[in-house]
């Protein structure tokens, strides 16, 4: 039951939110810049996509608990103002990188 009330969830934010366009504030464009993005609006899939990127490359995981991300030593804990999350928590992940975020007028 929790696993398949956690995957509406996140299926249910991801619908919600998939293609809503986005602007990151200055602070997480550089972190999605690093990630290899090359543009100032995203759909929200796109931001998941650079910042999963992001934490893969610098290997932000904990090696046992693999679905935990540290970011206390990184930039993206303060991005995020948390020392570290789960990526199970897609609600709280959400919340965390919206305060990044601007709305795109269109
Ligand atoms: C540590 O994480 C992992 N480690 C491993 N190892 C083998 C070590 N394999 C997969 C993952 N992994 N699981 C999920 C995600 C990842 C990678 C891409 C970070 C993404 C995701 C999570 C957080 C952010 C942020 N900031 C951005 C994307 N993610 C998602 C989170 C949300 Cl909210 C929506 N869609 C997603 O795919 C997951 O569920």
């Amino acid at each position: 039951e929790r696993m398949s009330e956690w995957h509406r969830s996140s299926s249910q934010i991801n619908t919600l939110d998939n293609d809503k366009l986005v602007r990151p504030k200055e602070k997480l464009h550089i972190l999605l810049q690093q990630a290899g993005a090359d543009k100032d609006v995203f759909t929200m899939k796109e931001v998941i996509f650079y910042l999963g990127q992001y934490i893969m490359k610098k290997q932000l995981y904990d090696m046992k608990q693999q679905h935990i991300v540290h970011c206390a030593d990184d930039p993206l804990g303060a991005v995020l103002g948390v020392d570290s999350f789960s990526v199970k928590e897609p609600r709280v992940l959400f919340a965390m990188i919206t305060q990044n975020l601007l709305a795109v007028k269109n």
